[in-house]
């Protein structure tokens, strides 16, 4: 089975979790993209849900496929969120944000009842850290943020480079207008640390290590589905 097929045996794992009348938080990304197809089948058939997008992008391919959107704001508690990830860990700890989403998916998924990460078996690790770390930050002071990270970073123990994200030669720039930082610090052996040491820091907007908020992941490989459950 090649990597879509494997996104595409997780995502379609994670619809059998999808009810009639959910509201639904949904990601952003390859295999969240492979989930919306589904889904958008499944509600061409009959099935109602509300959709809260994690992202622009998702949001344009959802209304495409005809799955009826709503906003944060007018639906504030989720049934469900689904949506992939850049790497999960044994206690379902993830990094995300290779597709520049995480500010809107880590405030969609904290909205959320039940957060389920779909995956394909490669996003698997022992220890968070391997992926760069996305960082999205203020524009406002770049330089100040940027020493200010590297800092704390070292006080951890930990070091290597901060790269400014850029698309087409240009800063990438997130949904909410902010710019990215991708920290390649290797191994984080405690990301808890970390997390506290990078909000604390004024022009950090967020960070890609999702804490305790993953309920189920499923995760395609090529023996099959696998499903790790949270332990809390
Ligand atoms: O966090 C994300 C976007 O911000 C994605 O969920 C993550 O990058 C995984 O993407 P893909 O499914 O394409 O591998």
């Amino acid at each position: 089975m090649d990597a879509t097929n494997r996104k595409i045996e997780a995502a379609r794992a994670a619809l059998a979790h999808v009810e009639d009348g959910m509201r639904l938080g949904i990601g952003t990304g390859s295999t969240a993209e492979e989930f919306v197809k589904l889904l958008a089948e499944k509600v061409a058939d009959g099935l109602t849900i509300t959709g809260v997008p994690t992202s622009e992008r998702t949001a344009r391919l959802c209304m495409e496929l005809g799955i009826k959107l709503s906003s944060l704001d007018e639906t504030p508690v989720l049934d469900l969120a689904i949506d992939g990830a850049d790497e999960v860990d044994p206690a379902l700890d993830l990094i995300k944000g290779g597709g520049g989403a995480l500010l809107r998916e880590k405030i969609v998924a904290s909205a959320a009842k039940r957060f389920i990460v779909i995956a394909d078996g490669s996003k698997t690790v022992d220890c968070l850290g391997a992926f760069p770390l996305p960082i999205e930050v203020n524009r406002y002071g770049l330089e100040v943020t940027r020493l200010a990270i590297l800092r704390v970073a070292q006080e951890l123990g930990l070091s290597g480079e901060l790269t400014l994200r850029s698309a087409r030669d240009e800063p990438f720039v997130t949904d909410g207008g902010h710019l990215l930082l991708d920290a390649s610090f290797g191994r984080i052996p405690d990301s808890r640390a970390l997390s506290a040491a990078l909000v604390a820091i004024p022009g950090v907007v967020e960070h890609g290590m999702f804490l305790g908020l993953t309920t189920l992941a499923i995760i395609a490989g090529d023996d099959g589905i696998e499903v790790m459950q949270s332990a809390g």
